[in-house]
């Protein structure tokens, strides 16, 4: 039975290539299930290896078209244009991402369909407003040359994404693709194939000309996403996903040189110090782990608390995690399904090794029982451990889930070793109304971002990604341009 997180009919998903839907040309599909309910909802249509190869061919042939000779005020005029399409039938993405993932309708509405709309704008601003650098350098002859830099497409840009916020997380790379004069092939999360298909439509209404957005649906290893990152012809590939996915591609990458981005994993640690503000910690902290069903890269998974308000701290957040409803959906507190059954066995396997590894099971630990249409769907309960090791597997590898292991500590030096004893450095979250320590341990985290008393507050001109096995480079604002575009310095003897 359909509820507002299933589709009412199982539907078809079609790749998008040169601006037209296409079946797969050898007929192979796919099934796409809702997360909410267990439910088979559509039919994905996966690409083969000539149809990765004819989406390549239409954006490598775009470059040469229309698209390739638009100034930059045209381009931002019809990315511009796709964020305005976006925001006009917002329903719409809802209903798919909605369906594809089976998040709280509040969070897609809030997040993910706004700044999947917001990064083609913001995006189109940067490029419209970035100078030119230029240098006048002095010349042995007691003359002046002068320096500036033209920047240029890089070509056709290979984009790979996850499931956690399919558009978002694709529109961060389509966006700033796009506005630097590139063209792309996407290859969306084999279990959320929805948002990239509907997003074909958009470019058609707004006229964006065929090529310049393609999507091929399918898998990684031995298929779409192989095809893609074996291509010949792609330029360069901007990746978000797992670290193993991350090297894997990395090889394909390394015939003919090809440049990456990779936004990886993370172990993100919070550190709360006794002088925080807890009734600002538990909001913050309760959003940072179970948001998305703690399925946020820059979700916290490690938890160091001054000993002195540890019990306090433990005590509050076990109100806030029991306050999430998993399964219960159109309830403001609905805490929604993992991706996937797999997805859900392997968060339930880091619930079993917790125990095994000695952890006091606070709050959850399994999976709740739910009843009605959502009986099937992937929930697992929100969780919280106390007495786990730091060095405990649960307390260094991703998890992905609504968990986190909580651990005191008692003092700054320790914390700080602790926090940044990882492979991973996506980023930090620390609580303290004490302003010097606040800057002083951020200045210490070895991470790509790191927040002081709040969470995924997000500028998205700033520069986002991770050092260690959390990524390569970093993208946002100006930052993005540096991988998608190539530059070349200009010097002239005056
Ligand atoms: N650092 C960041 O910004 C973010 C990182 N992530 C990470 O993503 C993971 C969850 O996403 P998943 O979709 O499970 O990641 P994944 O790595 O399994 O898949 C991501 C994408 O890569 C494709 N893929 C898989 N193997 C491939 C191969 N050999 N060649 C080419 N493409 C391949 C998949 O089909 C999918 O489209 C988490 O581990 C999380 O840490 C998720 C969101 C943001």
């Amino acid at each position: 039975m359909a509820n507002e997180n299933t589709p009412a009919v199982t539907d078809t998903i079609l790749n998008f290539i040169g601006g037209a839907y296409r079946r797969g040309s050898t007929g192979k599909t796919f099934d796409n299930f809702a997360p909410a309910t267990g439910l088979r909802i559509g039919t994905v249509h996966e690409a083969s290896e000539a149809d990765v190869a004819d989406a390549v061919a239409s954006a490598k042939a775009a470059l040469n078209g229309p698209w390739g000779k638009m100034n930059t005020a045209e381009r931002v005029k019809l990315i511009s244009a796709v964020a305005t399409e976006i925001e006009r039938r917002a329903d719409d993405f809802l209903a798919a991402e909605v369906a594809d993932t089976g998040k709280p309708r509040h969070v897609a509405s809030h997040i993910d369909i706004p700044r999947g709309a917001a990064n083609f704008r913001m995006f189109a601003d940067v490029i419209s407003t970035t100078p030119t650098e230029s240098f006048a350098t002095a010349t042995p002859d007691g003359g002046k040359a002068l320096n500036y830099v033209v920047r240029k497409p890089k070509g056709v840009i290979a984009v790979i994404c996850p499931w956690n916020f399919p558009l978002l997380l694709m529109t961060w790379k389509v966006g700033p693709a796009l506005a630097c004069g590139n063209t792309v092939v996407v290859k969306p999360s084999e279990e959320t194939p929805r948002t990239a298909a509907l997003l074909g439509e958009v470019m058609n209404a707004v006229g964006m000309p065929e090529g310049v957005y393609n999507v091929v649906h399918g898998f990684g290893a031995g298929s779409a996403g192989e095809f893609l990152t074996s291509n010949p012809d792609i330029d360069a590939i901007t990746f978000t996903g797992e670290t193993g996915t991350g090297q894997a591609i990395m090889q394909k990458a390394a015939v003919g040189v090809r440049d990456i981005s990779f936004e990886l994993g993370g172990k993100n640690p919070a550190v709360v110090f006794a002088d925080a503000d807890l009734d600002k910690v538990v909001e913050g902290l309760s959003r940072s782990v179970f948001l998305n069903t703690g399925q946020v890269c820059l979700g916290t998974e490690r938890v160091y608390v001054e000993r002195p308000v540890f019990d306090e701290l433990v005590k509050r957040m076990t109100v806030a995690a029991t306050a999430f409803k998993p399964g219960a959906t159109g309830d403001p507190a609905y805490l929604g399904p993992l991706i996937s059954a797999e997805h859900q066995e392997k968060v339930l396997g880091y619930y079993a090794r917790a125990v095994a590894e000695g952890a006091t099971v606070v709050t959850g630990g399994g999976v709740p029982a739910i009843s009605g249409d959502e009986a099937g769907g992937f929930y697992v309960e929100p969780t919280l451990w106390t007495g786990l090791a730091h060095d405990s597997s649960v307390m260094r590898e991703e998890i992905f889930g609504p968990c986190c292991g909580v651990i005191p500590f008692d003092s700054e030096d320790e914390v700080i070793g602790l926090a940044n004893d990882t492979d991973y450095g996506l980023c930090a979250t620390i609580w303290t109304e004490n302003l010097s320590r606040a800057h002083r341990v951020a200045a210490s985290m070895q991470v790509g971002v790191c927040w002081v008393n709040c969470w995924f507050l997000r500028d998205l001109r700033t520069a986002f990604g991770g050092s260690g096995h959390s990524g390569i480079g970093r993208e946002g604002g100006v930052h993005s341009l540096e991988f998608y575009t190539e530059t070349e310095n200009v010097c002239v003897k005056l």
